[in-house]
């Protein structure tokens, strides 16, 4: 039976999954706010979608701003935002949140669990990871990168008891390509694709290089070892018990790289490129706070969330640096 889904978010991510589950025959709506985005998809009658920059084509949406959207017939909400954008959208959104209604989320990072928490009951929060790579390419333009079917995800009931509405939007997940696996592990489930992008995204934006370019180093497997291993000392303090072995996700780090997303820029490069602020404080940084709660200094990972903070910085400074020099210039010209 199909299932009615909105997705708060309808950046590179919310687009795929809302794209592809409204493909598998669900009713799906879309809410954003980012102003030029949503003037687009409305000018054009929905979102132009690409496949690796081939075959654009434009699919219709019905898109809409938090404060005009009111349906209260909708069985999940969809979350994808970026970590830092989630609390303000909550807000925004929550005249139409009722006390039936499930979510799912597979943001990066770790912060959004409890911010979602306080506005759904535990037993309706489903969050897991995914391992599709997208791109926001400009106002109403989205880019899925791989082939249909390509990609995996894992998610989890936050109760870590999966209902029949679980195994409903699992088998739409299912009919879209996701590829979901359902686990009864929330926290290492989480937690496997926080130290996957501490790794992945940090260092290739860091060095403003693809995933294929950081794995054809030689010594990425020392870099990624030290990260992974650091982690995975905070997390056994911490009782977490990871999905995976340290060696499987050096393995996932490898084969996601390597072979299935090689010419992928991660998503904090795409935001420290933009100057966007990134959510490094919701991966490195987030290991380094867990790993201050049980007296573990995670001093790589917080060497890295100060270098990416460094970079943020010095972009910032350069943008609102560059009018005045400019201006210099042009008196020297004159
Ligand atoms: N993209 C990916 O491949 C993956 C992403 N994720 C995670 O999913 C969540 C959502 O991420 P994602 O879908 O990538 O983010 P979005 O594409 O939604 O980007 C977030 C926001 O960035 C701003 N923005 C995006 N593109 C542009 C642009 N071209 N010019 C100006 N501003 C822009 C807009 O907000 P504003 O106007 O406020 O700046 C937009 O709402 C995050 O937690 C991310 O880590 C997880 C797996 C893969
Ligand atoms: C690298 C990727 C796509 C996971 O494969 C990701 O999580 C991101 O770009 O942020």
């Amino acid at each position: 039976m199909n299932m009615k889904f909105t997705v708060v978010g309808a950046g590179a991510m919310g687009l795929r999954y809302g794209v592809l589950l409204q493909a598998a025959g669900n009713d799906v709506d879309f809410v954003d706010a980012w102003e030029p985005h949503v003037t687009a998809m409305r000018a054009n009658g929905g979102v132009y979608v690409t496949r690796d920059h081939e075959d654009r084509h434009l699919v219709p949406v019905n898109v809409y701003y938090p404060e005009e959207y009111h349906k209260q017939d909708r069985d999940v909400l969809i979350f994808f935002l970026k970590q830092m954008q989630l609390s303000d959208m909550l807000k925004r959104c929550a005249h139409f949140f009722n006390d039936q209604q499930y979510v799912l989320t597979c943001m990066n990072g770790m912060g959004h669990v409890d911010k979602l928490l306080q506005y759904f009951k535990p037993q309706h929060v489903i969050a897991g990871t995914a391992l599709v790579a997208t791109i926001l390419d400009g106002p109403g333009e989205v880019d899925f990168v791989g082939k249909v079917g390509a990609g995996t995800m894992n998610l989890a009931n936050y109760t870590e008891k999966p209902d029949d509405m679980t195994q409903r939007v699992v088998a739409e997940l299912t009919k879209g390509h996701f590829n979901p696996t359902l686990t009864t592990n929330f926290m290492g489930t989480l937690m496997a694709k926080v130290v996957f992008n501490s790794v992945v995204n940090t260092l290739c934006t860091l060095f403003e290089i693809t995933m294929g370019e950081f794995a054809d180093y030689k010594g990425a497997d020392d870099l990624a070892r030290q990260l992974v291993d650091e982690a995975y000392d905070v997390a056994e303090r911490m009782n977490v018990t990871m999905l995976n072995t340290r060696q499987e996700e050096m393995d996932s780090i490898n084969y996601v790289s390597k072979v299935a997303n090689p010419l992928h820029y991660p998503s904090m490069y795409q935001d420290m490129t933009h100057n966007r602020p990134t959510e490094v404080d919701y991966i490195n940084g987030y290991i380094v706070k867990m790993g201050q709660a049980c007296h573990y200094e995670a001093k790589t990972h917080a060497f890295l969330t100060h270098l990416v903070h460094l970079a943020e910085h010095t972009r910032q400074q350069n943008v609102t640096q560059s009018p005045a020099v400019d201006t210099v210039e042009q008196q020297e010209l004159a």
